[in-house]
């Protein structure tokens, strides 16, 4: 029976058709619903994969050989994909493939799912414009799609998949195309929203230890790690090749710890080591 408070994932492994290679193994992880999820992992290490399969695109529209199960609450994106779907904003790798290519403008683009799900103009209005104020696309508004920078597409991307307002929000690389500015202010945003189960997959290891509640770690397609970023940072392999963050590579540097040999990973605990350690 699904615990309807979290998200699980039980022994899931895939293989996409016509290929040999099993690229997911054996997954089994769990994490509390509406809370931020980061998901790491080197280059083809199944990252894409795993959110396909949390959006229920596998094996909805692209099948192989799928085991184990995933329950997001009480739903599978399996067995109960268009339920689900109603709830979950995706945002793809390739921010333009997931456009609708048939609004003249930025404003109709970010209405279109509306339009589609039959509400009503004034609400649509005010969701447009609240939706392109949350990521600076209201300047662009009246743009075409078509005349907007990597940046403002990936936004634009992420502006049409949380216009419905999604309790699960699938982010697969958001912030690739977007200049450092740009990225902070996204990550500025994500930390605000609420109520939301958030699954990021993102190479930015900072920010992410700034905002993950917890970290799940891919290597060759396999859960090599999982936990708060604390946690997973502090236990990193290096043949899994992942990237420390700043802090924490400072911190080591100083012999800034703290306690029981774990190192800030971000700057609240950095902050709560410096304390302790001007207080002894
Ligand atoms: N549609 C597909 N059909 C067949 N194989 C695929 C497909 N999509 C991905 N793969 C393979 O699955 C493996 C994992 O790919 P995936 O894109 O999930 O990894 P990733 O961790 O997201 O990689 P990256 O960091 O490069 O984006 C790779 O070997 C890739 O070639």
């Amino acid at each position: 029976m699904a615990n309807n408070q979290q998200i699980s994932i039980n022994d899931l492994s895939f293989t996409y058709r016509h290929d040999s290679k099993t690229v997911l193994h054996d997954i089994s992880v769990s994490a509390p619903l509406n809370s931020i999820i980061g998901i790491i992992g080197n280059h083809n290490a199944g990252k894409t994969t795993l959110c396909r399969l949390l959006a229920g695109i596998i094996p909805n529209m692209m099948s192989g050989q799928l085991s184990g199960d995933i329950h997001i609450g009480n739903l599978s994106p399996t067995h109960d994909w268009s339920a689900l779907n109603r709830q979950t904003g995706f945002v793809l790798q390739d921010p333009a493939s997931q456009l609708s290519g048939l609004a003249d403008t930025v404003a109709d683009e970010i209405a279109f799912d509306l339009l589609n799900h039959g509400v009503a103009e004034a609400e649509i209005q005010r969701r447009v414009a609240d939706v392109a104020a949350q990521l600076q696309l209201t300047a662009q508004l009246q743009q075409s799609p078509n005349s907007l920078s990597g940046g403002q597409l990936q936004r634009l991307a992420i502006a049409t998949a949380i216009v419905t307002e999604p309790t699960l929000l699938i982010l697969d690389n958001p912030t690739s195309e977007m200049d450092p500015q740009g990225r902070r202010a996204f990550f500025e945003w994500l930390r605000r929203i609420k109520n939301t189960t958030i699954l990021l997959v993102s190479n930015e290891i900072d920010d992410l230890c700034e905002i993950a509640d917890r970290l799940w770690l891919l290597a060759d397609g396999e859960l090599v790690s999982q936990g708060t970023p604390l946690e997973v940072i502090n236990q990193l392999k290096s043949e899994w090749q992942i990237g420390t963050p700043k802090i924490y590579q400072l911190a080591k540097l100083m012999d800034w710890s703290l306690g029981a040999d774990l190192f800030p990973v971000n700057i609240n605990q950095l902050r709560g080591c410096l304390h302790d350690r001007d207080s002894n």
